[in-house]
């Protein structure tokens, strides 16, 4: 999916709510565990539940590695199911990862390609060659740490390199990497106020912003400094409402707790237009 058919849902959904799907076996409904692959049940149920409010979902690879085999399958059926019943949202594989090229090269192509998610989170670290490799494919995103919403962003991001702190030096030189145009950026909701300087460097890119609801960053906040003509935000929300009830309703309380996240979005979008 392109920058440009991502907008135009966002305009048509009001919502740029992206729904994270990190899905631990300890925290989902204890029913579902006599499933045959009860990874696969929770989030079928939770996309088919929330799928109008949102434009995105964001399995984190954590949970499905952390299971092994049973892991791999439930999130190749997941983007499956996503791809067959609802190919109008946009998926983002977040892997974190970045390589050596020829490394980066196999995760971009099991991720991309083979999956066919539409992005994936990519580590900057190790720079260009690590890099390069993800944004070769066309219509699909890399969506480079900038800065993020843990404490220990301030270990290394913030700090100065050369009279500029390090994440927008990332930034920086990532606009002169080979198919830049296909990067988006990580951003943490608690960081909001990072974000008016952020937009200097890159006024229109799209932005994944997490950190909304359990780690405490303020969807308002993100808007204020972030928000775009085009929009230009994904903003992120897992366990708040992933995990916002354990009972047999537990989707249509996510549903509900999607929603009002989808209403807020809506009243920031109609603030664009006046
Ligand atoms: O790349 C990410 O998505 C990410 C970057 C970041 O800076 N902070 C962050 O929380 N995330 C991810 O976003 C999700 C946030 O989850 P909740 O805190 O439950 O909403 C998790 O999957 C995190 O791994």
């Amino acid at each position: 999916m392109t920058a440009a058919e991502l907008t135009e849902q966002i305009f048509k959904k009001k919502s740029f709510l992206c729904v994270g799907l990190d899905t631990d076996l300890e925290k989902i409904p204890t029913y579902l565990l006599s499933e045959k692959d009860p990874v696969f049940s929770f989030n079928k149920a939770i996309i088919d539940a929330t799928h109008q409010y949102c434009v995105a979902y964001k399995p984190n690879l954590a949970f499905y590695e952390a299971i092994g085999v049973d892991g791999f399958k439930a999130l190749k059926k997941t983007i499956e199911y996503l791809h067959s019943e609802y190919p109008e949202i946009y998926t983002i594989a977040d892997a974190k990862r970045g390589d050596i090229g020829n490394t980066s090269r196999m995760y971009a192509k099991a991720y991309l390609e083979d999956l066919g998610f539409d992005s994936i989170t990519v580590a900057p670290y190790m720079g260009r060659d690590s890099v390069e490799p993800f944004l070769e494919f066309t219509n699909k995103h890399t969506i480079l740490l900038a800065l993020t919403s843990n404490q220990g962003a301030f270990d290394f991001q913030t700090k100065n390199l050369e009279n500029e702190e390090l994440y927008k030096e990332v930034i920086k030189t990532s606009l002169t990497y080979k198919n830049a145009e296909n990067l988006m950026y990580v951003v943490g909701a608690t960081k909001a106020e990072f974000l008016q300087e952020i937009r200097k460097i890159v006024p229109e890119s799209f932005l994944l912003v997490p950190g909304v609801g359990a780690q405490g960053g303020s969807l308002e906040e993100v808007c204020q400094y972030g928000i775009t003509k085009n929009v230009g935000l994904l903003v992120n929300s897992s366990r708040k409402i992933i995990y916002a009830s354990d009972s047999s309703n537990f989707a249509e309380i996510a549903a509900a707790r999607a929603e009002s996240l989808q209403v807020q979005m809506a009243d920031e979008l109609t603030k664009l237009s006046s």
